[in-house]
């Protein structure tokens, strides 16, 4: 089956110095979404931005934001996030006490829900919430940082996900992120992935365009 394949590039290896600027030229590069992390120094090492941050992006993008929660407690930032534009917004089921409620609390805050698996997690840990939500992340790296390697058993887990999805009759968006290059794009693809997440790939290649063109199937 073919299925549309989105591109969602990581404004984490942006220059965030130009930030409404990185925005306008990967959209004109023909982005599908704009991928924005959020990190809180407890769930990953890093801290990166807030929701008013989020929300100067979202002046700049004409296409949906695709907000990548990595933070603890995820119910208590969710509604400004949401307030602030994001479009679709994915918590950590590691972050979760009360998965099926933060989901549902996104989706009455008006933003998509979508749920984001380490690569250590089990898939099981979704199997419950597969029906509730639009889209299931998996993690290809260690979250936290860009630039890191892809690890290569992600592209069995999108495999038995898309299995899992197929059987329940589902046809739920699969992302991948971390990793990812114009090789690793095609093998997820081709194990049942619709969007992809590509940070440095895009960011430090001298053509945008060239570098999503090249991540479509
Ligand atoms: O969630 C992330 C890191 O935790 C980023 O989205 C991801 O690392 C993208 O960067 P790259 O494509 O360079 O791996
Ligand atoms: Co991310």
């Amino acid at each position: 089956m073919t299925r549309r394949v989105l591109v969602s590039p990581s404004l984490l290896s942006s220059d965030f110095g130009r930030l409404a600027e990185e925005v306008r030229a990967v959209e004109a590069a023909g982005a599908d979404w704009i991928h924005v992390d959020v990190m809180d120094g407890r769930f990953v090492p890093n801290i990166t931005i807030g929701p008013v941050v989020v929300e100067a992006i979202k002046k700049a993008a004409t296409r949906p934001l695709d907000v990548h929660l990595m933070i603890v407690e995820p119910e208590k930032y969710v509604d400004a996030f949401a307030k602030a534009g994001a479009d679709i917004l994915t918590v950590h089921v590691e972050a979760c006490t009360h998965l099926h409620r933060v989901i549902q609390q996104i989706r009455h805050a008006g933003a998509k829900p979508a749920v984001v698996l380490n690569p250590a997690t089990p898939l099981s840990a979704v199997e419950e919430v597969l029906g509730d939500v639009d889209m299931v992340l998996l993690m290809s790296v260690n979250p936290g940082f860009g630039g890191q390697s892809f690890i290569a058993p992600t592209v069995d887990r999108v495999r038995r996900l898309r299995a899992m999805m197929d059987a329940r009759g589902l046809s739920t968006d699969i992302e991948v992120d971390g990793g990812i290059n114009a090789e690793t794009a095609r093998r997820v693809v081709d194990a049942g992935a619709t969007v992809l997440v590509a940070g440095s790939y895009v960011f430090g290649s001298k053509d945008y365009a060239a570098a999503i063109r090249s991540l479509r199937p």
